[in-house]
């Protein structure tokens, strides 16, 4: 099981996809999945609400935001145990090392303050969450970032920055907290594909991390018996 981590407007769907299509080149089966679910969840879709100015002061609340991406990801915890035991890669597009980087970030704490050690109390050890296998942040500069979810809203109107998306500081500050999860190898190994990687790096920084986590005994394999199962994408 792969988490895939990252800025707002990172790339994460980019890499997400290199890493589907370089499992489905070796025969593998995979599994999509996306957080927050908000088509599917109600706590997703409250939360995404509230990141658009709904709810009152729910937004206001570090700790009730992340109750509520807490609760999307312990409804799909079943579905992603099933889905390890069936596929050979389960890819997830953002996880809980989001719910610890951004409230870390929003309340000006480190990877080692009391925020993230909550979450983890929260989400892995009282809700049940599986951990993942493994970790990838796509790191990119926060302007460059910033970018990508302007041209993104200006090319789709329904795209219209969060709350979250839309502060710089904080996206910021986000992006220490990711390095600093990656430091401390916090709740799995962690890989870290750069920015400045273009298609071709980044395909082959996808099939390089593939290869490692389905070993090698694959290679050359045609997909004619793969098969990629998106459940929940959005990006
Ligand atoms: C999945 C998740 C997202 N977030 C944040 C990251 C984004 O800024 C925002 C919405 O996510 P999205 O832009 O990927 O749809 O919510 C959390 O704070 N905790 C979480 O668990």
């Amino acid at each position: 099981m792969v988490a895939v981590e990252g800025l707002d407007g990172a790339g994460k769907a980019t890499l997400v996809a290199a890493l589907a299509d370089a499992a489905a080149r070796r025969g593998a089966s995979v599994s999509m999945h996306a957080f927050p679910r908000y088509d599917a969840d109600v706590h997703a879709a409250l939360a995404g609400e509230a990141l658009h100015g709904a709810h009152g002061d729910l937004r206001s609340s570090v700790h009730a935001m992340a109750v509520l991406f807490a609760l999307d990801r312990a409804g799909a915890a079943a579905d992603l145990r099933a889905a390890r035991e069936a596929y050979d890669l389960v890819l997830v597009d953002r996880y809980v090392a989001s719910n610890v980087a951004y409230g870390a970030a929003r309340q000006e704490q480190d990877a080692g303050g009391e925020f993230v050690a909550w979450v983890h109390a929260l989400e892995i050890e009282r809700l049940g969450v599986p951990a993942p296998d493994v970790q990838v942040l796509v790191r990119v500069p926060g302007e460059v970032a910033a970018r990508r979810v302007r041209e993104r809203a200006a090319a789709d109107p329904s795209r219209t920055p969060d709350g979250y998306e839309s502060d710089a500081a904080l996206q910021a500050r986000c992006a220490q907290v990711y390095d600093e999860l990656v430091s401390r190898t916090w709740l799995a190994p962690w890989s870290v594909v750069g920015a400045d990687e273009g298609h071709v790096a980044l395909t082959r920084t996808a099939e390089s991390l593939v290869a490692e986590r389905l070993g090698t005994e694959r290679s050359g394999d045609i997909a004619s018996g793969s098969s990629v199962r998106s459940d929940t994408i959005e990006t």
